[in-house]
């Protein structure tokens, strides 16, 4: 290929705001790479990447050196930086997004470790290639400045709820065993993880424990209302099991919950009435108080940090199965979806959610899970931004080839229109 044939069929194209790139097939058109998604929460920070896997000859031609090497910095580590990780188990492979086949890559890192992420992104030259990313969460907004102050990137933000509920349905349609569910939920020790067909999912309750824990009622795509919500999160397990038990990790935390026994902590049904208190189906291993035990000097000094962690987490989930099965009463709505990261290798959560779901109504709830739990809001992220600026590329492309044919590296910067919709009060949000 010659130098002036790739010049003539790497094109830019720039129209309004939005800057994109034409590469190699003059049909074809490109959103500029690379793709984010960023969801900056309370306690992590979620990005997810599209690594384009249809990449012609043509196309690498064109490609930027930074480009590259972004992508295989991204693509070839599984770690990041102090805090950086990337969950290599639930890539997604094979994902059309935008008529673009590639795999989806899952990172976290901690939000306290902001301050390197945006290092790391200038030391990788991203600063030079991007000048907008889509982000959601609280942090898009808290961070804005030091975006465009530090990287000089900007910030084009998305409301975190409607991007959770746009990255679960993407989720569930390009993925078959996203969903699942606890089979004999009522038998803890016995009970098993279960493929489930989401396939139907309206109207469903969607509880969110993140930092803290919001609480949604969805009834279709672009259909929800925000029900209810509680600080008791997983930053409080985080935070009381730092505290109680001396941990420092969520991973800590979870080990020693697993070995440990929140009936040496809590105070239950049969120690308050010796036995089953019938009359109103509370038997005797119900808790009846949590942490109500821990006023004794006796039982005080006889727990484990073990038996702390898991009441801790015993409590939190109960509180949270407890609203949620409320919500999910009062909306007569019968699935109830738990997600955020909370739930991340925490199998006794999942497990009691289950149960808590389907002993308190007697069978008609039920308690589902995702696989991709806490990334969906940067997933719906990644999605929105695409398909907003789809429409407006939708209406505004011209299909000639332009007359400037500079190759050059460049952007995708959204309309003020298309990318703000987080700035605006949002009708369906309601408390
Ligand atoms: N590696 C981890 N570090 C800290 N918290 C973690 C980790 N893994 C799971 N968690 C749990 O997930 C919660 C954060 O969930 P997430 O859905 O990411 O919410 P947020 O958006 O508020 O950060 C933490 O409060 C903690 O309970
Ligand atoms: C403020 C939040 C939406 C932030 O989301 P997060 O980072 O916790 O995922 C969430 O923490 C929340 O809904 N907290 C509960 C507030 C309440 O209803 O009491």
């Amino acid at each position: 290929m010659t130098p002036q044939h790739r010049s003539s069929i790497c094109v830019l194209v720039a129209h309004k705001s939005l800057v994109i790139r034409r590469l190699c097939h003059p049909e074809k058109l490109y959103i500029s790479m690379p793709w984010f998604g960023m969801d900056i929460g309370g306690t992590l920070t979620k990005l997810v990447y599209f690594e384009p896997k249809d990449i012609t000859p043509d196309e690498q031609d064109c490609e930027a050196g930074i480009l590259r090497n972004i992508r295989r910095y991204l693509t070839k580590n599984s770690a990041y930086g102090k805090t950086g990780h990337r969950d290599t188990h639930l890539q997604m492979d094979n994902v059309e997004i935008r008529k673009r086949r590639g795999s989806l890559h899952f990172i976290r890192f901690q939000t306290t470790d902001m301050g390197n992420f945006l290092s790391l992104a200038k030391q990788k030259g991203m600063a030079e290639l991007v000048t907008t990313v889509c982000a959601t969460g609280g942090g898009a907004f808290k961070f804005e400045k030091d975006f465009r102050d530090q990287v000089n990137m900007k910030l084009a933000k998305f409301d975190e709820l409607d991007t959770l509920i746009k990255g679960i349905l993407f989720a569930d349609m390009h993925n078959v065993t996203e969903c699942y569910y606890y089979e004999n939920a009522r038998e803890i020790i016995k009970t098993e993880k279960r493929a489930f067909n989401f396939s139907q999912p309206f109207p469903f309750i969607l509880v969110n424990v993140g930092s803290g824990v919001s609480i949604l009622a969805v009834y279709g795509p672009d259909n929800y209302k925000r029900i209810s919500g509680t600080s008791l999160g997983g930053g409080t397990f985080l935070g009381l099991c730092c505290l109680l038990t001396g941990c420092t990790t969520f991973e800590e935390a979870i080990q020693l919950a697993t070995k440990g026994d929140n009936r040496k902590v809590d105070k239950l049904v049969k120690d308050i009435y010796g036995g089953d208190y019938n009359r109103f189906g509370l038997t005797g291993d119900l808790v009846a108080s949590s942490f109500g035990q821990m006023h004794i000097n006796d039982k005080r000094s006889s727990v484990s940090r073990e038996d702390l962690a898991n009441a801790t987490l015993v409590t939190i989930t109960n509180n949270i199965g407890s609203i949620a099965r409320m919500c999910a009463l009062n909306e007569k709505i019968d699935k109830v979806v738990f997600v955020g990261n909370f739930l991340r290798v925490n199998p006794i959560s999942m497990k009691l959610l289950a149960y808590a779901m389907e002993f308190w109504s007697n069978g008609t709830m039920k308690g589902l899970f995702l696989e991709h739990e806490g990334y969906f809001g940067a997933l719906g992220c990644l999605l929105q931004f695409n398909g907003e600026l789809a429409a407006a590329l939708n209406e505004s492309l011209d299909h000639s080839p332009p007359p400037n044919t500079t190759p050059q590296q460049c952007v995708a910067e959204p309309s003020k229109e298309t990318a703000s919709s987080a700035d605006k009060p949002n009708d369906s949000t309601t408390r």
